[in-house]
């Protein structure tokens, strides 16, 4: 049974002309472009299914997604839901802002035509995955963004809907908040129920989705298994280490970035790391600093490796290998940005130009690995008697 049709929809969207202002002042009407945010864009969801989406921002992952959820119509092509849905794409979108938090529930769950005593029986659930204690009788405009979408996504959790729309809500809780939303995201695809998941966590993308599409410039890149599609992004990502178009060569360019393990095996928690970065600089630059960064799925960075002060990058092509003796970081994809500078002044800036994708080697709880041994003492025996 297929839950969501979309046939060729694109979406165009007006976007302010910039000599308005101009226009404004001889007393022209006002102008726009116009911009497909989404163009020829098909796919079809079967029920059971959790589809992610991904794609690098301005994609049109967003735009899509409000489609679905009616929020806004198609310019062109057709969209067919069939089954009940419940979306959640901005935090306190769907909330009546004077109503608590308790009207606000039995008014979504009516909206997705439940019934006043099913809803009641579903309270006290969604009160307490939602954590609201004390809050659910206060008008929800007094709510934090943690607590929106803690109440927004219970009840799109819990309440009947065949269809989950999910756009990057989690990554607003905190990290235990979303392991909940993650195990019960999987409760409601094993009751049959229907994901659809946009996120920038590769990760959480891969753990959860059965199939991914990949977005880019409001196209479908690339459809399929969601490794292979985050490879397809990872690889386009790829991309953004060679000079943009129209900008000016600086004293130095990246080539190429690679990791590896040193020849011990994958690239893993517990495991030897290399960063190899090839560069071809003009000059010899003395003071350079080169710095990869490493960031978390949620923008935030994680950690860093970086030259020493007084390093000297030589001229000409080169490669600059960084030795990391143990990977300490917990397994997933980060996202890197390089950046070289010498002297306050930026050389080279890379945001977010390559993926790391760190495997399962040491097993751990928490963000890093602390290297460790571990020693028994017990006191020396009492002599006897
Ligand atoms: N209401 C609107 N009016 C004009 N342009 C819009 C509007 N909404 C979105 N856009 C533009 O459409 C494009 C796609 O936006 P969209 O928010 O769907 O991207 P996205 O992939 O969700 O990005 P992000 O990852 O940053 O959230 C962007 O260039 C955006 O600026």
């Amino acid at each position: 049974m297929i839950d969501v049709r979309v046939r060729d929809v694109s979406k165009r969207f007006r976007m302010p002309d910039h000599s308005e202002g101009r226009r404004r002042l001889f007393g022209l009407l006002p102008g726009h472009e116009l911009f497909w945010a989404l163009r020829n864009v098909s796919f079809e969801i079967k029920r059971g299914e959790a589809l992610g989406i991904i794609g690098p921002n301005g994609s049109g992952k967003t735009t899509l997604i409000k489609l679905l959820s009616g929020i806004t119509a198609p310019t062109e092509g057709e969209i067919e839901i069939t089954g009940r849905l419940a979306s959640l794409v901005e935090v306190g979108a769907g909330f009546q802002p004077d109503l608590t938090g308790r009207e606000n529930i039995f008014l979504n769950g009516a909206i997705l035509g439940m019934s006043y005593r099913e809803i009641a029986r579903k309270l006290a659930s969604i009160v307490d995955f939602a954590e609201m204690g004390p809050f659910l009788d206060v008008p929800v405009k007094r709510y934090s963004s943690g607590m929106f979408v803690r109440l927004g996504f219970s009840i799109a959790a819990h309440l009947d809907a065949d269809i989950l729309l999910l756009d990057e809500v989690l990554a607003v809780g905190d990290v235990s908040f979303q392991a909940r939303c993650f195990e019960r995201i999987e409760e409601l695809r094993q009751a049959g129920k229907t994901v659809l998941l946009i996120s920038h966590d590769l990760a959480a993308i891969e753990r959860i989705c059965s199939r991914a599409i990949l977005l880019s410039g409001g196209h479908i890149l690339e459809e399929g298994d969601p490794r292979d599609v985050i490879e397809a992004y990872q690889a386009s990502v790829q991309g953004l280490l060679a000079q943009a178009q129209g900008e000016a060569p600086g004293p130095v360019v990246a080539t190429g970035l690679a990791f590896d393990a040193a020849g011990a095996g994958p690239v893993a928690t517990g495991n030897p790391f290399r960063c190899c970065l090839s560069y071809e600089a003009k000059e010899a630059l003395d003071d350079a600093v080169v710095r990869l960064s490493f960031n978390w799925p949620s923008g935030y960075l994680c950690t860093e490796l970086s030259t020493e002060p007084g390093f000297r990058l030589e001229q000409g092509p080169g490669q600059l290998e960084f030795e990391c003796p143990m990977l300490t970081m917990q397994r997933g994809l980060y996202s890197v940005d390089l950046c070289i500078e010498r002297r306050g002044e930026i050389l080279l800036w890379r945001p977010r130009c390559v993926m790391l994708r760190v495997g399962a080697g040491k097993v751990l709880r928490g963000d890093f690995y602390l290297e460790h041994s571990t020693r028994v003492r017990t006191p020396p025996l009492a002599a006897s008697g």
